[in-house]
């Protein structure tokens, strides 16, 4: 019997206890933003290859390249020390250890033990270990029929549609995984996700299957989520509909849950239902048996390839020194632009079309986790939190909303996502690709370098233009440039280098978090409205 009680320390992981703003440290850095940092135009040229050096991380696949981001040596300093005033490392080994880093709802947040290989053990006790490779052995051999056509129907016929219902963290990882990595989706089982319960979206699937060859995943951690079972309702009647009765619904229905005894009520077969812990975070649950879906469009060994790459970042960020540690510089180079250089938002410009999707899973990662307002003790919190993060497609981007960005009254940090090597099997991929990383590179530097008066007045000079429309157009064609941006290199677009990058943005928000007094596992934020919803639904018309 697999326990859903992790052994937890009951004390609760201690951050440091002196609100931030009052640590020397953050004053130091305030002094420092203050005191104003070069622009970016004279940091760029400052040739120097320590800076380079400095501003490069390397782990797992992924590259972080922080050139253009506004800091020189001595604020990299001061957010080291930031760190380690903070406790950040003490707290990430809490957090292994399944202490109870999310009081609020006095659990621990053990993601991380989901993606060690094998039984292996960690921090984490032995029994969380062997609960979560039995449970993973167990869905990932359910995947494998399913994705070979093994999987019979009530009728006897082999499933060709998989439809995942679910919404948030049941819904975003694993639906940004299928789509990133769609080179590897199997040809004959098509794979859907339907989050929305507008009827419309669940109709628009439906339409597409045959109910004798259709299986769904009904994906809730708390198994009463109201949009969820209002699409898994839908589904059940258009299995009947079709001919699949009620009482031989099962083999089309499966469920993933960490409340199976909820399952249990509502009919849902407890051999097809696969088990998620209370300690597995919504946001965080890719990598457990919510990650079923993707599990079946990609197969099992790519599966684990995708934890492979997950759990390498893990072990990054626990055994590398800070200066080094890749999530560690995401977290710090954020809270310098959001706490000292005021900056509110934070833009994923992502320059993979495959990859666009991260932008809704990360955008849920960073404002679920970090949009709070109480430090983890319950005290108002004096200082800014999580910033406001949206993006999508770089590219598309650039022809959009870019423009603000650009010339806005906004300063907007970004981080550029790309890839490095492309294998899309198309005669003249390798010029699109050149394209598309000359774009990220070309947005990074001019969002960083701008353009000043003086050699946007020589441009136009030189284009021709007398000097009365030189001096009238100058403003409008001048930039202010000096916008912060990380680039972030996927060496290629792999389920490992997937499940690295997904890690290092966790471990980002953690660190954050630790720093400023956050518990990043709770969301009592999205109850209120789903009580009124409750309320509305239960009074008279
Ligand atoms: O998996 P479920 O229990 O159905 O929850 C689905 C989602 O809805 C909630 O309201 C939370 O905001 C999310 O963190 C969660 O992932």
């Amino acid at each position: 019997m697999i326990s859903s009680k992790p052994s937890v320390t009951p004390a609760i992981a201690s951050p440091p206890t002196s609100p931030p703003a009052q640590r020397p440290t953050w004053q130091r850095l305030q002094r420092l933003a203050a005191n104003g940092v070069p622009h970016l135009r004279e940091l760029l040229c400052d040739s120097g290859a320590r800076r380079a050096e400095r501003l490069h991380w390397h782990a797992a696949g992924i590259t972080l390249d922080a050139t253009h981001q506004a800091v020189t040596h001595e604020v990299l300093d001061a957010l080291l020390a930031l760190a380690a005033e903070s406790s950040v490392r003490e707290q990430a080994a809490a957090l292994a250890r399944g202490e109870i880093v999310n009081p609020t709802e006095g659990r621990a947040a053990l993601h991380v033990a989901l993606r060690a290989p094998g039984n292996a053990t960690g921090p984490w006790s032995a029994d969380i270990a062997a609960a979560v490779h039995a449970e993973r052995e167990r869905f990932l051999a359910a995947a494998e029929r399913i994705r070979t056509q093994r999987w019979q129907g009530a009728t006897g016929e082999s499933i060709t549609d998989v439809v995942n219902l679910g919404i948030g963290g049941s819904d975003l990882g694993p639906r940004t995984a299928v789509q990133a990595l769609q080179a590897l989706v199997h040809p004959t089982v098509r794979v859907h996700f339907v989050s929305n319960p507008d009827a419309w979206t669940l109709y628009r699937v439906l339409r597409q299957c045959t109910p004798a060859r259709t299986l769904f995943i009904v994906q809730s951690k708390t198994f009463t989520t109201a949009e969820t079972l209002q699409l898994a309702a839908s589904a059940r009647r258009w299995l009947a509909d079709g001919g699949i009765a009620a009482d031989v619904q099962r083999a089309h229905l499966l469920a993933v849950t960490a409340a199976p005894a909820l399952a249990a009520a509502q009919g849902y077969a407890p051999e097809h239902t696969f088990r998620i812990w209370d300690w597995v975070g919504g946001r965080y649950s890719v990598w457990s048996a919510i990650g079923l879906p993707l599990a079946i469009a990609i197969g099992a060994e790519a599966f684990r390839a995708l934890l492979d790459g997950a759990h390498a970042m893990d072990r990054h960020f626990w055994e590398s020194p800070p200066a080094r540690n890749l999530p560690l510089a995401l977290a710090l180079l954020g809270v310098w632009n959001r706490n000292f250089l005021g900056c509110p938002t934070h833009l994923l410009a992502i320059y993979s079309s495959r990859l666009a999707t991260l932008a809704h899973h990360l955008q849920q990662l960073e404002m679920e986790s970090n949009g709070k307002s109480v430090h983890i003790d319950g005290t108002p919190c004096a200082i800014d939190t999580g910033p406001i993060v949206w993006g999508g497609s770089g590219i598309d981007g650039q022809h959009a909303y870019f423009q603000l960005l650009h010339q806005g009254r906004h300063r907007v940090p970004v981080d550029f996502i790309g890839v490095q090597q492309d294998d899309t099997p198309l005669p003249l991929a390798a010029d699109h690709q050149r394209l598309v990383q000359l774009s990220l590179r070309a947005q990074a530097r001019a969002l960083a370098l701008g353009r000043d008066d003086a050699a946007t007045a020589a441009e136009l000079r030189a284009a021709g233009l007398p000097p009365d429309q030189v001096q009238a157009l100058t403003p409008h064609r001048r930039f202010a440039g000096n916008v912060p941006s990380n680039i972030l290199w996927l060496e290629a677009l792999t389920p490992r280098t997937l499940g690295a990058l997904l890690a290092a943005y966790e471990h980002k928000v953690f660190c954050q978090a630790a720093i400023w007094r956050v518990n990043p596992f709770d969301q009592w934020g999205v109850e209120l409205g789903k009580a009124i919803l409750r309320q509305l639904q239960n009074s008279p018309a």
